[in-house]
């Protein structure tokens, strides 16, 4: 079990591929644990080096009082990054991780060489729907939010299936802390500017049935980095991998070979 002490905080990470291998960072969305991407990495080429963590007041990683900043979650990226040693990462983030991305992306070139922004956007729902979110969590635990949230993360078969237990109980355990804080950094973010100033190599990957981040709210943010690729994945809510994962998988490595990076 790995953990790094990065100052203010401890984040438990994980590392995975052979160490020379081309790095890539997974970086999560809200509400889940770097477990979120286990189905995932079977599908994935071998030969890549892969970091994946779990966000401040997440998982094991430690869980500080919030609110928490959105610098706050940008900088523990770029911290373990460097603690770990990868640097020309291709970084790819989910949802609240897909906004760690843009604020990475924007502030240390030398860690990022390309982008994935996966089921994310610039600016993620109002302030108002984060703070009545933050409200319900206050009151009554995340168990007080779990199937709406269920309901834009899986389709509908999926979610009358047994697979959907692991996932209602990561996103139960979840600490109320943990998700409070970081769903007050979405609501405090909006990267239009910063994003539209991006010029890296960048994927944008949305699915059809996300209830969180629409195919257009994706490929809108998407469009605002010049020279930008779009993939549309059928069938799938806001963690599409896990509905889909040689799909997303398929997307994946085909960007990670367009860059030259495998
Ligand atoms: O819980 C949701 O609605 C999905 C989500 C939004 C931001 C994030 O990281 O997950």
């Amino acid at each position: 079990m790995l953990m790094a002490d990065l100052g203010d905080v401890r984040l438990h990470y994980r590392i995975d591929g052979p160490e020379e291998g081309a790095p890539l960072v997974l970086a999560n969305s809200l509400g889940t644990d770097f477990r979120l991407w286990d189905d995932l990495l079977p599908h994935l080429p071998e030969g890549l080096r892969i970091l994946r963590y779990d966000m401040r007041g997440h998982g094991l990683s430690d869980c500080p009082e919030p609110p928490y900043s959105m610098g706050a979650l940008v900088r523990d990226a770029e911290r373990l990054m460097e603690h770990t040693g990868f640097r020309d990462a291709v970084f790819v983030g989910l949802s609240i991780g897909g906004m760690v991305a843009q604020g990475l992306c924007a502030k240390r070139h030398d860690l990022v060489r390309a982008a994935v922004l996966s089921n994310t956007a610039a600016k993620i729902g109002t302030r108002q729907i984060w703070e009545a979110r933050i409200a319900e969590v206050e009151k009554g635990g995340v168990e007080a939010i779990v199937d709406a949230v269920l309901q834009r993360w899986f389709t509908r078969k999926f979610r009358v299936s047994e697979a959907i237990r692991p996932w209602r109980n990561m996103l139960t355990r979840t600490p109320a802390k943990g998700y409070m804080g970081c769903a007050a950094a979405i609501a405090g973010t909006d990267f239009i500017t910063p994003t539209s100033g991006l010029r890296l190599p960048l994927l944008g990957i949305a699915a059809s049935e996300d209830g969180s981040t629409p195919p257009d709210m994706v490929r809108e943010t998407t469009d605002l980095v010049l020279g930008s690729q779009f993939a549309l994945i059928r069938g799938a809510g806001h963690l599409p991998f896990v509905e889909k994962p040689a799909e997303y998988a398929q997307i994946l490595t085909d960007f990670l070979k367009g860059q030259g990076h495998i």
